[in-house]
């Protein structure tokens, strides 16, 4: 399969409307919660993206039933309880969320499982979501005590904790609430710094009682899931790109549709702001278990920001493309604290640093993010994208504005989160 992909597109003004793909992590958490509700849950606008099939393909083993129509995906599961011992290993892919969240899930099963994602899973810290689940009672063993994959899990009764997170990571969070959905007494998690919040909110939907106050969330164990309807937004995550895109590039003026605005999600639109880029927001409904909107962008006179603290949380797989951003801006942009960036597909200060510098960006990186002095005009190249998807859309995008072509190492990882990308850049491509 041919991995390279040549990209000259010349400079072009952006010009039209994309309704961007159905956001990733509401998508694994709409099959994951289908899969622990007794009964029929529906959900629409699935990303077809391969981290979420994955997760489909997991629960397909556990023996959960679950039709696809497009982006329509059906999902008919008798509960937790009913859930099959597989035969195999369940193969997460390249997906973070999967796995970790998977881990959350199965600990408190009554079945064995073996997890096990690709070469780039296999060097993704594991232990931060094994600790808290050993505090609880989890069964688990892997490779050097846990901290990797492949992973063994022997489902058994669980003990809600008191936990203070050492990290903000939503995928932390997350698998200790699914593991507190099965165990005894009240899970209390106490954060770092808020990040997403999809599970909570989707724990609502799903019919459970759970508090958020000041960043410290509760989840009483033991209550029963309603199978229910999920409308997945537009992944903001993905709709990044294009909101950058139309900002650096000439003459250009994009619209998003249906993107969604949960809170947690939305720190891009705020730097976006602070660094002075033309947008207008529709807001479609505030009360939806996910807000969304139309976000409009056009071409914009961008300043240097600071991007520190508590909002790296809100855009931490936005920091590749707002790299890219920052090369075009007046005057510096610093990120930091951000050293999760090192954690994520790759190492995502290297790979950005390292690949912006070879089209002619002023940028160096630091402990805990990078600092790129702008404007500089960008030059074509060669881009490794290490496999990871945020790296290869970071220089495609990238391509839209250099002097000469973009030769991607690898397009195809781009299909983990956004399998349409191409499709959508020429479609507002004249
Ligand atoms: O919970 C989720 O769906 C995610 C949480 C984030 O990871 P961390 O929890 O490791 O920060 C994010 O980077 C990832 O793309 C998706
Ligand atoms: C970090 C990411 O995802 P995951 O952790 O699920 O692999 C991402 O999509 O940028």
């Amino acid at each position: 399969m041919v991995k390279s992909k040549s990209l000259d597109y010349n400079k072009p003004t952006l010009r039209g409307k994309i309704t961007v793909p159905g956001d990733k992590s509401v998508s694994h958490r709409s099959i994951m919660f289908g899969g622990i509700a007794k009964g029929r849950t529906t959900v629409s606008g699935f990303l077809l993206g391969d981290d979420c099939l994955n997760t489909i393909a997991c629960f397909r083993k556990l023996g959960v039933q679950i039709e696809l129509d497009g982006t329509n995906v059906v999902i008919e599961s008798n509960g937790m309880a009913t859930w099959l011992e597989p035969t195999d290993v369940l193969y997460t892919g390249n997906s973070g969320t999967t796995t970790r969240l998977m881990l959350g899930l199965l600990a408190g099963s009554n079945i064995h499982i073996v997890l096990n994602g690709d070469e780039s899973i296999a060097k993704r810290p594991m232990k931060r979501v094994i600790n808290p689940l050993r505090e609880m009672g989890a069964k688990i063993t892997g490779r050097m005590d846990g901290q990797f994959t492949p992973l063994a899990i022997q489902g058994t009764k669980l003990k809600a904790i008191d936990y203070k997170m050492p990290v903000a990571s939503a995928q932390v969070k997350s698998a200790i609430l699914l593991a507190g959905i099965n165990a005894e007494g009240t899970t209390i998690i106490r954060e770092k710094e808020v990040s997403r919040d999809h599970t909570e909110r989707m724990l609502r939907q799903f019919g459970a009682e759970i508090t958020t106050e000041d960043g410290i969330v509760s989840l009483q164990g033991g209550q029963q899931l309603t199978a229910t309807h999920v409308a997945v937004p537009g992944d903001i995550s993905s709709a990044a790109f294009f909101l950058v895109a139309g900002a650096v590039a000439k003459n250009s003026e994009i619209m998003l549709e249906n993107v969604g605005l949960n809170p947690t999600r939305t720190g891009i639109i705020d730097v976006l702001q602070e660094m002075n880029a033309k947008m207008s927001i529709e807001i479609d409904d505030e009360t939806a278990a996910e807000p969304t909107g139309t976000i409009t962008v056009s071409t914009s006179e961008l300043q240097g920001t600071t991007i520190g603290g508590d909002v790296i949380p809100r855009l931490i797989d936005e920091i590749p493309i707002l790299a890219l951003l920052a090369t075009q801006a007046n005057g510096q942009t610093v990120i930091k604290d951000a050293e999760e960036l090192k954690v994520k597909e790759t190492d995502r200060i290297t790979a950005v640093v390292d690949e912006l510098k070879k089209l002619g960006a002023d940028i160096v990186a630091t402990d805990d993010g990078m600092i790129i002095n702008g404007p500089t005009p960008l030059t074509g190249s060669t881009i490794r994208t290490y496999g990871d998807h945020r790296i290869g859309m970071m220089g495609a995008v990238a391509a839209l504005i250099t002097e000469g072509a973009i030769e991607l190492d690898d397009a195809n990882c781009i299909a983990v989160s956004y399998p349409t990308f191409f499709e959508d850049v020429q479609a507002v491509s004249n």
